[in-house]
């Protein structure tokens, strides 16, 4: 469904992820950990078109979509939660969700977000900034939820978030992979949460890729010896 191959990317003259190649099927949940700066969310941004890669390709359904445009790839159906979230704080709980829709070819906000995070529906009206962080948090995973995307790109969800909101994101997580064909690449600095959510884990260090394996054979031992600093 994506196929990664040889990706190198990064800013100006420094180069941060290296040759990268990974494969997601459909329906599948890609885990990627690593040490802080360690290339992650360049990644992410490289996958959704923010950056363009100085060597490699990116296929989304058998299309190359190395040099798209991100509204391209958001209308080839790539949802994209940033880290750090990046909600409009001035707009309402509700106009931020129409900027999700117009990412997509969907006309309305399906029920389902709203069963998804029923405190949406409660503070539609309220400016997206008067809520908490893991509300924000919500409010963002929503916002790529609402445009039905193929394959969602997640990055930190859970950095900073109280138990039982991280515990909601799970369910979420797992109920869109039950329930759809959609496939997923979450960063993530939690490996209970990973094993949690997870097909297949990913580890980089130094804008490689260092460890893989399904998450079945995972071992954490091995997985530590790359994030402890
Ligand atoms: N806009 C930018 N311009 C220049 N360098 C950047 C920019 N954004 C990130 N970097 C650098 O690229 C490297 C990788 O950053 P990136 O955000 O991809 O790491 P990460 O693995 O997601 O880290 P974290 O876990 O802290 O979010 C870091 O050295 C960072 O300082």
């Amino acid at each position: 469904m994506l196929s990664i191959k040889g990706l190198e990317a990064g800013y100006e003259e420094s180069m941060v992820i290296r040759e990268i190649d990974m494969d997601v099927k459909e329906n599948q949940v890609i885990c990627v950990m690593g040490r802080n700066g360690v290339g992650k969310s360049t990644l992410l941004k490289t996958i959704i078109g923010i950056l363009h890669p100085k060597k490699g390709s990116i296929h989304y359904q058998s299309e190359d979509i190395t040099n798209a445009r991100s509204s391209s790839r958001a209308q080839k159906g790539i949802g994209y939660v940033p880290q750090g979230r990046e909600i409009f704080p001035k707009l309402t709980v509700y106009e931020n969700l129409l900027i999700g829709l117009e990412a997509g070819n969907q006309k309305k906000v399906d029920e389902k977000i709203y069963d998804y995070f029923p405190i949406l529906k409660d503070f539609a009206k309220r400016n997206g900034g008067d809520l908490s962080g893991g509300q924000q948090q919500q409010l963002a995973i929503a916002r790529a939820l609402v445009s039905n995307p193929s394959f969602l790109l997640l990055d930190e969800p859970t950095e900073g978030i109280q138990p039982n909101i991280v515990q909601e994101i799970q369910d979420v997580i797992v109920d869109i992979k039950n329930t759809s064909a959609t496939s997923m690449i979450l960063v993530e600095q939690n490996l209970d949460f990973v094993k949690s959510v997870a097909d297949y884990l990913y580890v980089i260090d130094h804008g490689l890729v260092v460890y893989e394996n399904p998450i079945d054979q995972v071992k954490d031992d091995e997985v530590y010896r790359y994030l402890s600093v």
